[in-house]
């Protein structure tokens, strides 16, 4: 069980990386169809047949490839969620203390995301579900994670009464980073990265034209591939993720400097010490996807930090409250 759920850490991060990956090569819908290509279980070879059953969308097989192998990765990732779920209810025969309702909820869980990758499709890239399939994707790596924390039993013979005066304010900067990664999928969902080019807010008088009901909700439109809001609602999308930042900064930085002056066990200052390097990585590949305009290497590299960065409080949460 505990190999198993492992491997599925590891697997969630490389679907979260192709997911990424398959937006940012503009691939979410390289396949027009759920769950086949084109009707078949693969990319087709033949372009002309498959113009015919969809004359709208022409075969490019490059992105249908991403889009395809993106699905055969969520998709063993569902098989290896199906496994643990088993493995759990058999083993809590033997063993009641052996946790059966986080590998029960994440098969949920995982089968709603499938249903979110349809609906990415069908709906034409619908903002809300791909942000929603981003944080569902998010949220399913974090409680996979806390499994294996679980499994492991994190072990501290000494305590570290200290930090547990932190333990309601690491949850809270827990939600605040989740809010901010909220905040990067409606800017990346709505195309809207390349609103504002300066740093450290945007340009012109961008404080005069903020819209934030335009922003936040969403236009009707046939696709939403490429966005469908106007400058004014992508930048005020935009200029949201960089305050979110600065204050996702200023709360984690914090706990980072209570949590260095308190912790007396070497267990939490390793976890700081990541939760530090994801924050500082994460703040620079943010910056240089405004300075280098949106390179693919570090868009990309964005979103899997950003996933590393939630990782490491999940699992910083998970060793202050085991140990208060
Ligand atoms: C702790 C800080 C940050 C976190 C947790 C975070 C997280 C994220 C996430 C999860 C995405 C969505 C990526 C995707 O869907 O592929 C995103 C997008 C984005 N973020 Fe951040 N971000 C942070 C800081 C910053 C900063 C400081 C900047 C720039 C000054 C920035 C600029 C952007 C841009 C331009 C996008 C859109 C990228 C795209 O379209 O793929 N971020 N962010």
């Amino acid at each position: 069980m505990r190999t198993f759920v492992k491997i599925s850490v590891l697997l969630a991060f490389v679907v979260i990386v192709l997911g990424a990956y398959t937006r940012l090569t503009d691939a979410g819908l390289g396949c027009p169809d759920w769950p086949g290509c084109y009707g078949e279980l693969t990319v087709p070879k033949d372009a002309e047949k498959a113009v015919e059953l969809f004359p709208h969308a022409p075969l490019e097989s490059h992105k249908a490839w991403n889009e395809m192998i993106h699905r055969y990765a969520a998709g063993t990732l569902g098989l290896v969620i199906l496994a643990i779920a088993i493995t759990a209810l058999v083993r809590r025969r033997h063993d009641p203390a052996q946790p059966v309702g986080l590998p029960l909820f994440l098969l949920g869980l995982v089968t709603f995301q499938a249903a979110l990758g349809m609906w990415t499709v069908t709906m034409n890239l619908q903002p809300l579900i791909v942000m929603g399939h981003l944080l569902g994707g998010f949220t399913t790596i974090s409680l996979l994670y806390l499994l294996n924390l679980r499994l492991e039993r994190v072990h501290m013979p000494l305590g570290d009464s200290k930090m547990r005066s932190l333990r309601g304010f690491a949850f809270f900067a827990l939600l605040v980073v989740f809010g901010q990664i909220a905040l990067g999928g409606w800017v990346a969902a709505n195309y809207a990265a390349m609103a504002c080019t300066q740093l450290p807010f945007c340009e012109g008088n961008w404080g005069e034209r903020l819209d934030f009901a335009g922003a936040f909700s969403v236009p009707p439109a046939d696709t939403y591939q490429y966005g469908a809001h106007d400058y004014a609602e992508r930048m005020t999308m935009h200029v949201m993720h960089r305050f979110g930042a600065y204050f996702t900064t200023i709360v984690v930085g914090l706990l980072l400097w209570f949590g260095y002056r308190r912790t007396q066990t070497q267990v939490i200052r390793r976890s700081l010490n990541w939760v530090a390097v994801a924050l500082v990585v994460q703040l620079a590949l943010g910056f240089s996807n405004v300075i280098f305009m949106l390179p693919l290497k570090v868009a990309v590299a964005h979103n899997a930090v950003g996933a590393l960065l939630l990782l490491s409080l999940v699992g910083l949460n998970y060793k202050i409250a085991r140990n208060a």
